[in-house]
């Protein structure tokens, strides 16, 4: 299986913050990986690394074959199209409907502005429909998007990267504004398009029991440092638990 993501001596700073601290990651074509840990422990830092929102302070990240850490802009553009990005705001245009919405996602693959539902093929249109089905909102393809619940607005901001037709996603809190049998729905649907469609996801995620459940490695952070990479396959909940145990104040971990 080949290497989507490799990560060496990964270094991620703002000023005094070291939000990435020499992280070392290899993530396989079509794995699941949660990324776990404290509020502020540079989970979402990571993701932003990967595609190059945030350029990198040092080290090494190579996604899809592109040196990311040196990428010029237009490699950086062409990564773009590969890598969908899920973000904790679901950035929707509230006036317009789901399925307009969804289909934005193919903006990347197709010449051309397009305006309105009608400048879209009948193919695209029933690509997106696809994408809400599998969501469970095909019943709300012509609902304006700002009339949704949030939950339902995060499921339709993934329906929409994946109509981008991304080889890798990176999710940040994809389930955050869910209740657990949508955020179970959310995680069916992020496992069965790695398995599927050989997608690989990197999330992260604040519920242990849901990276249990469906990840299949789970990888902790700590104060920006990796603490934690296993196959989520016989990780006990109280090893997950150890990621979140709080740093006391002039721990070797933090003075190092
Ligand atoms: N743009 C930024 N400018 C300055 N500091 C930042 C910036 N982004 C993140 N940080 C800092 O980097 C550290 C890691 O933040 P990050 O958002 O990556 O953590 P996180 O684990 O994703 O947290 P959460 O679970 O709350 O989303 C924090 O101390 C944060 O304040």
């Amino acid at each position: 299986m080949s290497t989507v993501i490799s990560t060496r001596g990964l270094v991620k700073r703002f000023d005094a913050v070291t939000a990435v601290d020499g992280v070392d990651l290899d993530v396989r074509e079509g794995e699941l990986v949660v990324l776990l840990g404290l509020s502020g422990s540079g989970k979402s830092t990571l993701l932003r690394c990967l595609n190059g929102l945030h350029p990198v302070t040092s080290g090494e990240v190579v996604v899809d074959d592109i040196a990311v850490h040196r990428a010029r802009a237009a490699q950086l553009r062409r990564l773009r199209t590969d890598v969908g990005f899920v973000f904790q705001q679901f950035n929707l245009i509230g006036r317009l409907s789901c399925l307009e919405n969804v289909l934005i996602g193919a903006l990347g693959r197709v010449r051309g502005p397009r305006y309105g539902l009608l400048s879209w093929s009948a193919a695209h249109k029933r690509e997106a429909m696809g994408h809400l089905e599998r969501i469970g909102l095909a019943d709300q393809a012509y609902q304006r998007a700002d009339t949704l619940s949030g939950g339902q607005q995060q499921r339709v901001a993934l329906a929409r990267t994946l109509m981008q037709g991304p080889r890798l996603l990176l999710a940040d809190e994809p389930v955050a504004s869910l209740d657990p049998e949508n955020a179970g729905t959310v995680m069916d649907l992020l496992l069965r398009v790695c398995r599927e469609e050989r997608l690989t996801v990197v999330c992260t995620l604040h519920q242990v029991d849901l990276a249990l459940g469906w990840a299949h490695r789970l990888v902790g952070l700590r104060a920006g440092r990796k603490v934690l990479d296993r196959a989520a396959h016989g990780v006990t909940r109280a090893e997950v638990m150890d990621v979140y145990r709080r740093l006391e104040p002039g721990s070797d971990e933090l003075a190092a």
